[in-house]
């Protein structure tokens, strides 16, 4: 078998894949004087369906399973990856990316929604073992650290961002399910000796027959097992009403997260489109139905199938005309909240109303309140009570406020995240049970039909691990909480793990429901002293937004640590995503605005950890170097800006490589690294003027990627490297 290497950079799509097109070769050739090698692995949507359609392909076609591989190296103490942000697709992203494919030759089935044959059904099951957050599951074997780098902090405060003013009148409100919710009905015990083993999850009809949903389970020990489900009927019984007493002034909007919750959310949203469209539904059933089409795909699909029925139009117009106004993710080209699942997504898009002041966008382009649907109570609480906080105090004041950050459960697939395979809609109504091997019931519940159903788990070791390096965190930041509801049936199951965890170590740490423990982080930032929330695996994904995009402006910028729990490093880049609204920008006037922060702190940390777990001095010189660089790009003010003309992610690469370059000839632990680099510092420099201008030679003008989920390496090169002499000296 081929040598690990020593880091490996991740490929991935969309914004942050333009910017490793430009920023990996830098990283490759700065790190090879120092013996360290590293190589990419493709983990992008179209790599992933290509990997698992290898036998449709021709041998040329053919790509490694990179993801399937990765997944395997993060078990082991030699992994040691810096994981960019990937899409988690939702299926209308799926079939953009098929068809994407197919156009370019690739013999790919088409994605069946409704699968009839053996070979239909085949396709399917490998289309959505790659749909939704197929990724982050496989490869965060270990807990997470997120915070901000001290320096990033510190160029916040200096150089606060723009935030909208909060008013105590502001109409905007989470409005969450009464009841028959996740939060209500969930069940959860922590299993025994006696208990551990297989384990399978049944279906008994009311007419007593008994179908097996889901077999060959298996628990360990010391795993917290929960059960819960959200009724159809409660649900949609709610969205009527929020939908009725939406405020003509008010913005309606559903927050969810279709990509990571890939089985249970959609569903969620379809209902949220089904109620809205409810007339026009009941009108044009039949239509709709021999038009294949499916509410959880949502209005985008909808308007695609229908186009050219000038009587669907008409009348769908009219349904929407008659519904309140909805946030849009889009007002230009008129892309509302309902269009497509994976637009709005709970953890970035509630921080970005929160961030403005309480204010969504509008069909008419305008800001204004908004009520933000978020139906389960189990973290909307989260969210009303921020919104709570702020109508009471105002904005936030930048450039005092405390940093928080956060310590996450996620290893080994934790909780909900984990929890796919497990998820389903009732087939009718009946009883779904979870039959240990012993024919003991663990969890039963009476469900109808439709009802959303999911068991979620986790696991002993990582519980462990989670709570020591909670502890830890909060002894070096000096304050924090757990966030447990003991209220829950699965944050009582932790707890039991928490308290006598704290006793023994001897120290005190808060418990706190994440309602209370929202109030006290930015009670605590806002006296500006630093918190750290230790927390689920959902509220991990929720906070490293919220509380990064109120204090940075983005979750871009944060440093985001995987210590795998098999002795490995991952480090992710950022906390946000994979910003498709700035790969428009590149495709209609070649700037690029992601801002490679995050990539730099992993970066910094990749090399670090191989200095201090496998004793490569050299790479702690690199380290240091990096961090000196990024601490130089801050002070500068060298990041990308909006607007071309501006700074973009390329002028940002050159500023980095620059000042890496300048921090390695001028330190003096390592001689041969200073005597490599010094020359290269200098090129860098007297070449600046003509640097830049090359980076900047095509802005304002459209660029071909050769493609958008698949696009052409070489177009993309040429997007992103237009410097010749920038090349030449790095190369
Ligand atoms: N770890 C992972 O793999 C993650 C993947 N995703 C995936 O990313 C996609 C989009 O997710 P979405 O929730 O819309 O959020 P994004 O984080 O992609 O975008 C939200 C906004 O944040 C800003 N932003 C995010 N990252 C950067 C950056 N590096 N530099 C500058 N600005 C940045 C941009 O604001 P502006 O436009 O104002 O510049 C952007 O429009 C989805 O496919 C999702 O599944 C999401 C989260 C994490
Ligand atoms: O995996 C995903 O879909 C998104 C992950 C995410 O948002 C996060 O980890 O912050
Ligand atoms: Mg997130």
């Amino acid at each position: 078998m081929a040598q690990t290497p020593d880091i490996i950079y991740t490929k991935v799509d969309e914004a942050p894949e333009l910017a490793r097109a430009s920023l990996e070769p830098i990283i490759r050739a700065f790190a090879a004087p120092a013996g360290i090698s590293m190589e990419t692995r493709d983990i992008s949507l179209a790599g992933r369906v290509l990997a698992v359609f290898a036998d449709h392909l021709t041998e040329q076609q053919r790509v490694s399973d990179d993801l399937a591989a990765l997944g395997e190296l993060v078990k082991t103490p030699d992994a040691n990856v810096i994981k960019l942000p990937n899409i988690s697709a939702s299926v209308p992203q799926l079939v953009a990316t098929i068809k994407e494919l197919q156009s370019q030759g690739y013999a790919l089935p088409d994605y069946p929604e409704e699968p009839e044959t053996d070979a239909e059904r085949d396709a399917k099951a490998r289309y959505d073992s790659v749909k939704g957050s197929a990724v982050n599951p496989v490869l965060r074997e270990g807990n997470s650290d997120r915070r901000s780098a001290k320096a990033v902090k510190a160029y916040a405060q200096a150089n606060p961002h723009r935030m909208g003013e909060w008013s105590s009148d502001s109409k905007t409100h989470v409005a969450s399910m009464s009841g028959n919710d996740f939060y209500a009905n969930e069940k959860s015990d922590t299993i025994s000796a006696a208990q551990a083993g297989a384990a399978k999850i049944t279906f008994t009809g009311a007419d007593g027959a008994e179908t097996v949903l889901k077999d060959g389970l298996s628990y360990l020990e010391g795993e917290v097992v929960d059960a819960t489900f959200m009724s159809a009927k409660a649900l949609r019984k709610f969205i009527a009403a929020e939908i009725a007493s939406t405020a003509p002034d008010v913005l309606f909007s559903v927050h969810l997260k279709a990509t990571m919750m890939k089985v249970s959310d959609p569903i969620i949203f379809g209902h949220f489109v089904s109620v809205f469209l409810e007339d026009f539904i009941a009108k044009h059933g039949a239509k709709l139905d021999a038009l294949g089409w499916n509410p959880n795909s949502g209005i985008g699909d909808l308007e695609a199938r229908i186009a050219g029925d000038a009587d669907l139009e008409a009348d769908l117009a009219a349904t929407l005309k008659a519904r309140p106004g909805m946030y849009m993710v889009n007002s230009d080209r008129g892309i509302s909240n309902l269009h497509v699942p994976s637009d709005v997504i709970i953890d970035a898009s509630m921080p970005s109303v929160i961030k403005a002041g309480g204010k969504g966008w509008g069909p008419d382009g305008e800001p204004a309140d908004t009520k933000c649907c978020i139906p389960d109570n189990c973290y909307a609480g989260v969210y009303d009570e921020t919104i709570n906080y702020f109508k009471e105090t105002g904005k936030l004041d930048v450039t005092t406020c405390g940093a928080v950050s956060n310590v996450g459960l996620m290893a080994q697939k934790a909780e909900e995240y984990g929890s796919h395979p497990t998820t389903f809609e009732a087939p009718a109504d009946g009883t779904i049970r979870i039959v240990l091997a012993s024919g003991d019931v663990l969890h039963e519940h009476a469900v109808e039909a439709g009802d959303i159903w999911r068991s979620s788990t986790a696991k002993k070791a990582p519980i462990l691990d989670w709570i020591k390096l909670g502890i830890a965190r909060f002894k070096a930041t000096g304050a924090g909480a757990f966030w447990l509801d003991a209220n829950r049936a699965h944050d009582a199951e932790l707890i039991k793990y928490v308290e006598p965890a704290l006793k023994e170590a001897g120290i005190e740490i808060p418990i706190m429901a994440p309602r209370e423990a929202t109030r006290f982080s930015f009670e605590t930032m806002r006296a500006g002293k630093d918190c750290v929330t230790i927390t689920g695996n959902v509220l991990r994904d929720y906070l490293t937004d919220l509380f990064p995009i109120l204090e940075l402006g983005t979750s871009a910028k944060m440093l985001s640590i995987v210590k795998l729990m098999q002795g490995g490093g991952l480090f992710e880049t950022g906390a946000g995503g994979s910003a498709p609204k700035h790969v428009e920008q590149v495709t209609e006037e070649n700037h690029l605005r992601w801002d490679s922060l995050g990539e730099f702190c992993a970066l910094g940390e990749s090399f670090n950890f191989l200095a201090e777990e496998k004793g490569r001095s050299k790479a702690g010189v690199l380290g240091a170097a990096v961090d000196a660089a990024t601490q130089q790009l801050l002070d500068n003010n060298d990041s990308p800006q909006h607007r071309v003309g501006q700074n973009d992610t390329r002028t940002s690469h050159y500023w980095f490589a620059r000042y890496w370059a300048e921090a390695l000839a001028a330190q003096g632990d390592d001689a041969e690294l200073a005597a490599h680099f010094g020359p290269v510092a200098k090129a860098l420099a007297e070449n600046e003027a003509k640097i830049l201008a090359e980076l900047k030679a095509d802005e304002g003008k459209p660029a071909d990627m050769g493609g958008y989920y698949h696009a052409d390496p070489a177009k993309v090169a040429a997007i992103m490297r237009p410097s010749a002499t920038l090349n030449a000296i790095i190369g």
